[in-house]
């Protein structure tokens, strides 16, 4: 029998379902890649365990976690660009500078698509050992046709080479390139007419992103990339209002976004329209961390509209590097007040939504069998404490990945 089809069987387990802590612990059984049973315990029924595997009993069952955005393929280093904000100079001063996200475009640009590979790798393998099942990873560093797809086909190879699903996401708009310096509207010429139709012709991106801020493209140059997605049947994200409010996320949401991320400067305005699309908001705590910000997003009110919120590291190498989906659980409740189940439906049935896989990142009957256990006594203790090592195991389409 293959490892996907043994019959597997947890005891009285906490499940966290994706949205909630079921209120009793709970006999959980798997078979070809999907969970079969989830019953309370006290429902359970001896002849039920016949056939099974038993894989252990108490701790806390979760979905496997789904890391919404990331950037996680990307050449060079900017521990420079961390000293010198250190000393005071600010990130988008910096980028004005050249720096910043441009000088990763530089040593992406100069690395070879093995290499990309060989650098994201290890970082992927972190998320895995931290809970994830599920990533999503932008381009954003090429802003050539050719290094934008050699950046989605690392991602796409990276998703074939490891037990992991990848969602790629085309970021060509991340910001103006050196060589439209003076002309970003001939850059998104180039996004809309050549590099979103390469990407899609290629099936080597699942939705496209933009950076809407005063230092990257203006609410109508994003506009125009998502008319050039929506052409090709491309779903769409934003990157927005995460250092002033410019009114992309309306726009994003007007045009059906998956989600807008960062919004810390979020508006009434911005909320309504979420609200009306059906749009997630992504809190990405990590480059809020990082960039030390002090315009919190707007947690409360978004709570309030019912707006579904979604967690992510933002993993990459200037805004947020930090590769461990763990401590964002934590950083979110710490610095906005979400709470421990906010956040874990953050990285979870809301993570999967945010990427257009609504109805995943769930426990039930019939969901796939992406999931994790923890040694831990309840889901809130996730949040609480940042400790590696308390991944007991995690199956990803059935298969046991990890155990300890
Ligand atoms: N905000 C824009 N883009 C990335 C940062 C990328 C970088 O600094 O390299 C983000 O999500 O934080
Ligand atoms: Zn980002």
């Amino acid at each position: 029998m293959s490892n996907t089809e043994k019959r597997r069987l947890w005891r009285d387990v906490s499940v966290f379902d994706g949205l909630h802590t079921l209120p009793e612990p709970m006999a959980v059984i798997t078979q070809g890649g999907r969970i079969v049973s989830l019953v309370a315990m006290h429902d359970f029924v001896e002849h039920q365990a016949e056939g099974c595997d038993e894989m252990g009993r108490g701790g806390v069952m979760t979905p496997g976690l789904v890391d919404c955005h990331t950037h996680l393929v990307f050449g060079g280093s900017r521990a420079d660009e961390f000293e010198a904000r250190l000393e005071g100079v600010g990130y988008e001063e910096i980028a004005r500078r050249g720096g910043g996200i441009l000088s990763t475009v530089s040593a992406t640009r100069d690395a070879s698509e093995q290499a990309l590979f060989e650098l994201a790798k290890p970082r992927l393998e972190a998320l895995i050992a931290d809970g994830v099942t599920t990533v999503e990873i932008k381009s954003g560093y090429g802003l050539t046709v050719k290094d934008e797809l050699k950046m989605l086909r690392v991602a796409r190879r990276l998703g074939e080479a490891l037990p992991v699903r990848v969602e790629t996401t085309l970021l060509g708009a991340h910001a103006v390139p050196p060589e439209f310096e003076n002309d970003s509207d001939g850059y998104i010429d180039l996004v809309c007419q050549e590099m979103i139709p390469a990407a899609a012709k290629e099936g080597l991106a699942d939705a496209v992103d933009v950076f809407c801020e005063k230092i990257a493209f203006s609410v109508a140059q994003c506009e125009r990339v998502f008319e050039a997605a929506e052409a090709h049947g491309l779903p769409i994200k934003a990157h927005a209002e995460q250092l002033s409010n410019l009114g992309g996320t309306a726009m994003a949401a007007r045009h059906g976004a998956l989600s807008a991320d960062h919004i810390e400067y979020l508006d009434a305005a911005g909320i309504a329209a979420m609200r009306q699309a059906g749009s997630v908001a992504v809190i990405l705590p990590g480059a809020f961390h990082t960039l030390r910000e002090t315009q919190q997003p707007p947690i409360s009110a978004l709570r309030e509209a019912g707006v579904p919120m979604a967690v992510a590291t933002d993993a990459n190498p200037g805004s947020s590097p930090l590769f461990m989906p763990t401590l964002m659980l934590n950083l979110v409740c710490t610095l906005f007040r979400l709470t421990p189940q906010e956040a874990l439906a953050g990285m979870t049935a809301h993570g999967a939504s945010a990427l257009g896989l609504k109805g995943e990142g769930r426990i039930e009957e019939g969901a796939r069998a992406d999931l994790c256990v923890w040694d831990i006594d309840t889901p809130a203790a996730l949040a609480y404490a940042v400790q590696p090592g308390r991944l007991r195991q995690r199956l990803f389409q059935g298969e046991l990945t990890h155990a300890i």
